[in-house]
């Protein structure tokens, strides 16, 4: 086999471990920067649950890549760590709400993370199971197994209602689970997501509101550096990790971005073949890393705001205007052709114009109020934020 060709033999000239660069890896406690405060703060809301007691709800808040999810993921298992020597098990269930979004697909993921088929003798299987039997499986098993079950929630403004908030936070109150307790860690980046809901579940989940203030250069420099362990010894250039700090800096410290920028730079490097990852790398990274962000941000938009996008895409490339600010009116006749040409009926005007400013709120488009003239009103414009080749592009690639 010596002499025969390998494709896969070779070290990789670049990163030594790439996984640090990974938005799932989840870094040791002094591989976190600049979150002291905030770990203090939910280590204190959620500290009962180490000898036994109920911890408060939390409700975490803050702009995207701020370590909301590290920061929950990290203290709750330290958290059950520091619970086992006492003798105490706490369990923990992770539910991305944005992949995990009506009330069965919720319980049936919290069941299964915190189920242990050997002690509990409950099984947990994808179909095939009510909603309320998911739930009496899951009452089982916190009160066969655990002291205390945690439960992160995160995106959960994604939730389809309020039920399964409802059942979680009274499940001790009704009765459901006896030996047990149980907390509810809450992450969205929307900060008025607390007005959505009803005032029983308002009062019961937001105990303790947490806000994750975005990073500034310096604290995405440290994070950068702590990572750089990833690369090979000698591989970044100097100004590689200030630049790439920089860039995340202006658009509001999104430590995610700034990781992800350092990930697309050293790929970069390794298709160039150079063993360097040099600054002038950075400037393309961004961009990928831009069209990355935009697909995905697109692909998680619902059917109906993604054709918007497109319309407003296709509309802005008809324009000659420098900075062009489409009528909504001419976004929804775009609309109507793209529904006609996927075979689907439009929605009516008034839910248009909520989408479009839902868009607005993400910041994938941006909106402007214009006057007609003296007398005649005023009608809302809509520009695109990201150039509209990329914008249709990812609308097309994620129909
Ligand atoms: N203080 C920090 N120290 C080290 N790494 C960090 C820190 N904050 C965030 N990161 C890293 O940045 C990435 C994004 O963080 P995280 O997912 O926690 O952000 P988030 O606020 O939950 O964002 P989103 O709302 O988009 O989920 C992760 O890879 C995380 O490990």
């Amino acid at each position: 086999m010596s002499d025969s060709k390998s494709f896969f033999g070779n070290p990789d000239p670049i990163f030594a471990d790439k996984e640090l660069l990974r938005v799932s890896h989840l870094p040791q406690g002094d591989r976190i920067i600049g979150r002291d405060d905030e770990l203090q703060s939910l280590a204190k809301a959620i500290k009962d649950a180490q000898r036994g007691g109920t911890p408060n709800n939390v409700l975490i808040y803050g702009k995207t890549g701020t370590g909301k999810s590290l920061c929950s993921k990290y203290i709750t298992r330290d958290l059950a760590d520091a619970a086992a020597e006492n003798d105490v098990k706490v369990g923990i269930a992770y539910v991305d709400c944005f992949q995990e979004s009506t009330e069965t697909q919720t319980v049936r993921t919290i069941a299964r993370s915190l189920n242990d088929p050997d002690q509990t003798d409950v099984t947990v299987p994808h179909s095939g199971v009510s909603t309320s039997d998911y739930y009496r499986r899951l009452w089982d098993i916190l009160d066969s197994r655990l002291d205390v079950g945690i439960i992160i929630l995160d995106e959960i403004d994604k939730l389809d209602g309020d039920n399964v908030l409802m059942q979680l936070s009274r499940a001790a109150e009704a009765g459901k689970v006896n030996k047990s307790t149980l907390g509810i860690i809450g992450i969205s980046n929307k900060i008025r997501y607390k007005d959505t809901l009803n005032e029983r579940v308002k009062s019961s989940l937001s105990e303790r509101d947490f806000v994750f203030p975005p990073y500034d250069a310096g604290q995405l420099r440290a994070i950068l550096r702590s990572r750089a362990d990833a690369f090979r010894e000698d591989v970044l250039a100097e100004d590689v990790i200030p630049k790439v700090a920089a860039l995340a800096a202006r658009e509001h410290g999104d430590a995610r971005k700034a990781i992800d920028i350092l990930r697309y730079a050293g790929e970069i490097a390794d298709e160039h073949g150079t063993d360097t990852v040099h600054v002038e790398y950075v400037d393309e990274a961004h961009e990928r890393e831009e069209q990355a962000r935009l697909s995905e941000l697109i692909s998680k938009q619902p059917t109906h705001s993604r054709y918007l996008m497109l319309a407003l895409a296709l509309r802005t490339q008809e324009t000659s205007e420098e900075t062009p600010m489409i009528p909504t009116k001419q976004i929804y006749s775009a609309y109507q052709i793209v529904c006609d040409r996927e075979g689907t009926e439009p929605l009516k005007m008034r839910r248009v114009r909520d989408l479009l400013s839902e868009l607005a709120f993400l910041s994938l488009i941006e909106q402007d109020r214009k006057g007609r003239g003296k007398g005649k009103g005023a009608h809302t414009v809509n520009e695109l934020v990201d150039d509209p080749e990329l914008v249709s592009e990812a609308c097309q690639s994620t129909r």
